[in-house]
C-alpha cells in the first residue's frame, strides 16, 4: 500500500509493503491514487514521496512477473503521472531506491538522498531491464556513459556518488524526511519544465557511434550468453537515437523480450533460491528458526596454504580479530608474506585502504607457531591440506587447548566430518567449513554438519557466512558433500569422452559455450592435477596400494579411467608444470594450447586398450556431463543431504562457476523436462553399464513417473516415497 498524509502545504505519499516496500499492484494503486488526490485538492502545493521503515523501494515486486497478472506496464504510466504532477514532487530516498523504486524517483522533480542511501538499477541481474521509463531518463539526466554503467551492471551506487553523477539534488546526514518537505515547501510555484526529465534532451558525448561500438563490445564481453546486458544496452542507446515516446516503446518491446525469456525466469529463481537456503534446517528438526549463533569475537585460522590465506584475508575483511597459526617460522613468514600481500590489494580497493582494515595491528591480526595462543578464541579454522590423520591430530590437539564453547571448524572438501569430530572431545562442536579458492573472493561457503553437530554450531557457521559476505548453504556429511560429490561424475565423464575419442577442448568448448566459466580440463590444470592424483592413491585407486592385476580400466567392477594418473606420472600436473591437459607457455603459464604430444598420447592409449576412436558431438557431451551431475544431485536429495534443489543450484551458481541465467543445475533439468533427463541418461547407460553415474536415480524416475512436477513440489514426493527409495 501507499499511505496518503497531507501536512501543511505539502502532501506525503509514503509506500508500505514491508520488508522492502516492493512496488506490488495494490502499491502502485495507491500511490496512483495519492498522486490523483494530491492533485485535485487545492490547498496542497507540492508532494514528497518516500518508503516506510527507512526504505524507500526495492523496485517491482518480483514474485509479480511470474503471476498469471503480470504488473503489466503499470509502473511506466505512473512515474509519468508522477513527472506530469503540475505541483513539485520531491523524491526523499533512504535506505534503497532500486529498480522501480529509482524509476519512481526518476520521475520527482527532485531527488533528495541519505548519505547510507543505496541506489541502482538492477533489473539487468534478473534477467529484465528497467521497465518504467528507467532506460530513457536516466541518460538523460547522468549521460549515456554514467547510464550505461549503471544499467548493464546493474551495480548499485552510494548517495556520496549518485550526488557526484548528478542523479540526486542533495545528500542529508540527518532526517531525510524533513529535509525533503523543506526542499517541497521551498520549490512550490517554480517552473518545474526544466525538472521533468522526459522533456530533457540526452547529452552528448563526442563521437557518440563509437562510444557506443565499443561500449556494446564490453557489454558482449561481459556476458558471456546473458541475453539481458545486451537488451539494457539497445534500450538505452534508442534513448541517444529517438525521442522519449519512441524510446519508451522500444524499452517495453525489449522488456517484453526478456520478460518472457527463460533467462529471467532462471535469474528471479537464483534470487529466491538465494534467500530460501538462509532457512536451513536438517533432517533432525534442527533449524534456523530456533537455532541462535554463539559470537564470534576473536578467531585463528590454523594453515596458510593457499587456502588458509583466503581465509584469513575474508576474516580480516569481516573486521573479525584473529590469530594465523603455521606448524613453523619457515612457512609462518612465507603465509605472512602472502597474506600481507592479499589484504594491501583489498585494502587498495576499498575507501579508507589500509587504516580501515588495520591488520597491521597485532590486537587485529597475529601471526603465530604457538598453538596455546588459541585458547581464547570463540572459532577456528583449521585449513591445513586433506589428510585425514593430520585433521585428527590437529582436531585432538584443538579439544584439549580450546576452551569450552568454541566451535571448531574444518575446511576440507570431501573428508569425513564424522571421523575429524571423533578426534575431539566436543563432537556437537565440530562442522565442515568447505571455502573455495581464492577463499577471500569465492561467494560460496558449504557448511557441513556431522551426527553430532549442535544447532548452535551450524546456526554459528552460517552467522559466519554473513559476516564474511559468503552465500553459506547447509549440507550433511557424505564423501565430497554437495558440491564435489556432483562434479565427480560430470569430470568423470569429461575423461571417459576423451577415452572415447574426443579431446580436453572440445569438452571444455562445449561446456564453457553452455556458459560454464571454464571447462573442466581447463579447471583441472589450473587447480593441478596433482589434488585429484593424492585422493586417488589414498583410496586405493592408483599408486602403490593398487592390488597387482587390476584392470586398468576398471576399479571395484566399474568403468575407471587411469589418463588423469598417467599424466601426473609424467610430470604433468596443470599449469604449475606448464603442462597437463594442455601445453601452457612456462610453468606457472595462463594460456592454454591444445598440445599435439596429448593428442598422440590419447591416440596411443586408445590403441593399446583396442577403443575405437569416435566422433563425439556436442550434445552428447554436453548431455553426459551435465546430465550425470544433476543425476547425482536427485541421489543426494533423495539421501536427505541437502533440503531441497535451491541448495545444490545456489552451491553450484556461487562455487562452481555454473551459467547463473540457466538457474543452477536443478533448475536447468526443470526447465529440459525430467522425462528427457530420464530418457538420455537411460540411453547413456545403456551403451556404458558399467558406469554408475549414469544408471538413473530412483528419485528422478519417481518424479518422471509422477508427471514431471515444478521444482518446488519436488520434495513432497519424496516424503512419500523415501521408504521405497
Ligand atoms: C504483460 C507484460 C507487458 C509488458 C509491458 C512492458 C512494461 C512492463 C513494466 C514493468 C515495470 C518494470 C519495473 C522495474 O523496472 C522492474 C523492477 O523493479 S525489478 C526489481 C528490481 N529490484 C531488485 O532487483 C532489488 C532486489 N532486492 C535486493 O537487492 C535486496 O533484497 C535488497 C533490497 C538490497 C535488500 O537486501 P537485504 O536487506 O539483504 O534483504 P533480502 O534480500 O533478504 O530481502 C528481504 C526480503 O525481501 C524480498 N525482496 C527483496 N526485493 C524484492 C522485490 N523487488 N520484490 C519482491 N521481494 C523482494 C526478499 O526476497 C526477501 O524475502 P524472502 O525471500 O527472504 O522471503
Amino acid at each position: 500500500m501507499a499511505q496518503y498524509a497531507r501536512g501543511s502545504a505539502v502532501a506525503v505519499i509514503r509506500l508500505r509493503n514491508p520488508p522492502v516496500n516492493a512496488l506490488s499492484r495494490a502499491v502502485l494503486q495507491a500511490l496512483e491514487d495519492g498522486l490523483k488526490k494530491a492533485d485535485a485538492d487545492p490547498s496542497v502545493k507540492a508532494v514528497m514521496i518516500c518508503g516506510e521503515n527507512g526504505k524507500f523501494s526495492a523496485g517491482a515486486d518480483i514474485r509479480g512477473f511470474s503471476a498469471p497478472k503480470r504488473l503489466g506496464g503499470a509502473l511506466g504510466p505512473v512515474v509519468s503521472l508522477i513527472e506530469s504532477s503540475e505541483k513539485p514532487v520531491v523524491a526523499a530516498i533512504e535506505g534503497v531506491a532500486l529498480g522501480g523504486g529509482l524509476e519512481v524517483a526518476l520521475g520527482c522533480h527532485y531527488r533528495i538522498a541519505h548519505v547510507k542511501a543505496r541506489m541502482g538499477l538492477p533489473e539487468v541481474t534478473l534477467g529484465l531491464l528497467p521497465g518504467a521509463e528507467g532506460t530513457q531518463r536516466l541518460p538523460r539526466l547522468i549521460g549515456v556513459p554514467a547510464a550505461l554503467d549503471m544499467i548493464t551492471t546493474g551495480k548499485h551506487i552510494p548517495a556520496t556518488e549518485a550526488l557526484k553523477l548528478g542523479l540526486v539534488d542533495e545528500i542529508v546526514e540527518e532526517n531525510t524526511i524533513e529535509a525533503a518537505i523543506r526542499l517541497a515547501n521551498k520549490v512550490i510555484g517554480q517552473p518545474l519544465g526544466p525538472r521533468r526529465l522526459s522533456l530533457k534532451p540526452v547529452p552528448k558525448v563526442p563521437n557518440m557511434e563509437a562510444f557506443l561500438d565499443e561500449a556494446l563490445a564490453k557489454v558482449k564481453r561481459q556476458a558471456r550468453g546473458c541475453l539481458a546486458p545486451e537488451l539494457c544496452f539497445q534500450a538505452v542507446r534508442a534513448a541517444t537515437q529517438s525521442p522519449f515516446a519512441d524510446g519508451v516503446r522500444r524499452e517495453r518491446e525489449l522488456f517484453q523480450v526478456l520478460l518472457s525469456s527463460g533467462q529471467a525466469q532462471a535469474l528471479q529463481y537464483a534470487f529466491f533460491a538465494e534467500r530460501a537456503v538462509r532457512r536451513w534446517a536438517t533432517p533432525g528438526g534442527a533449524s534456523w528458526s530456533s537455532a541462535a549463533p554463539q559470537p564470534v569475537r576473536r578467531a585463528a585460522v590454523i594453515g596458510l596454504g593457499t587456502m588458509g590465506r583466503g581465509i584469513v584475508t575474508s576474516l580480516v575483511k569481516a573486521n573479525i580479530p584473529l590469530v594465523a597459526l603455521e606448524q613453523d617460522l619457515e612457512n609462518l613468514n612465507k603465509g605472512r608474506k602472502a597474506v600481507m600481500f592479499l589484504l594491501e590489494r583489498e585494502a587498495m580497493k576499498m575507501e579508507g585502504g589500509a587504516q580501515v582494515l588495520d591488520f597491521h595491528n597485532p590486537a587485529r591480526l597475529q601471526f603465530t607457531v604457538d598453538f596455546d595462543l588459541l585458547r581464547d578464541v570463540d572459532l577456528v579454522i583449521e585449513a591445513v591440506f586433506e589428510n585425514m590423520a593430520l585433521k585428527k591430530e590437529i582436531f585432538h590437539k584443538l579439544s584439549k587447548i580450546c576452551k569450552p564453547g568454541a566451535l571448531l571448524c574444518t575446511n576440507t572438501s570431501a573428508l569425513n566430518i564424522d571421523e575429524i569430530a571423533s578426534a575431539t572431545n566436543r563432537p556437537q562442536q565440530v562442522i565442515g567449513t568447505h571455502f573455495f579458492s581464492p577463499a577471500h573472493v569465492m561467494r560460496l561457503l558449504e557448511i557441513i554438519y556431522g551426527r553430532h553437530t549442535s544447532p548452535t554450531a551450524i546456526a554459528t557457521a552460517m552467522q559466519l557466512a554473513t559476516a564474511l559476505k559468503k552465500v553459506g548453504v547447509v549440507v550433511g556429511n557424505c564423501f565430497g558433500f554437495v558440491g564435489n560429490r556432483m562434479m565427480f561424475p560430470y569430470v568423470q565423464q569429461a575423461v571417459f569422452l576423451l577415452e572415447e575419442g574426443s579431446r580436453p577442448d572440445a569438452v571444455d568448448q562445449a561446456l564453457e559455450d553452455f556458459g560454464f566459466k571454464i571447462g573442466p580440463f581447463r579447471m583441472s590444470d589450473l587447480a593441478g592435477l596433482d589434488v585429484g592424483w593424492r585422493s586417488r592413491k589414498d583410496q586405493g585407486l592408483t599408486g602403490p596400494s593398487l592390488p597387482a592385476g587390476t584392470p586398468a580400466r576398471q576399479r571395484r567392477g566399474q568403468r575407471y579411467s587411469p589418463l588423469p594418473d598417467l599424466l601426473c606420472e609424467h610430470g604433468r600436473f596443470g599449469q604449475k608444470t606448464g603442462k597437463g591437459w594442455y601445453l601452457y607457455e612456462k610453468a606457472g603459464g595462463r594460456t592454454a594450447t591444445p598440445d599435439p604430444w596429448l593428442l598422440n598420447f590419447l591416440s596411443q592409449y586408445r590403441d593399446t586398450h583396442g577403443i575405437q576412436t569416435r566422433f563425439i558431438d556436442q550434445e552428447e557431451i554436453l548431455e553426459r556431463c551435465l546430465f550425470s551431475l544433476i543425476n547425482e544431485g536427485f541421489a543426494i536429495l533423495a539421501e536427505g543431504i541437502a533440503s531441497g534443489p535451491e541448495h545444490l543450484d545456489v552451491i553450484y551458481i556461487n562455487g562452481y562457476g555454473w551459467p547463473k541465467h540457466r538457474g543452477g543445475p536443478m533448475f536447468y533439468a526443470s526447465t529440459v523436462g525430467l522425462p528427457r533427463v530420464l530418457a538420455k541418461l537411460q540411453k547413456y547407460s545403456e551403451a556404458h553399464p558399467d558406469v554408475p553415474g549414469l544408471q538413473p536415480s530412483a528419485f528422478l524416475k519417481k518424479l518422471a513417473a509422477v508427471g514431471n512436477p515444478p521444482l518446488k513440489e519436488w520434495m513432497s514426493y519424496l516424503s512419500q516415497q523415501s521408504s521405497k527409495l
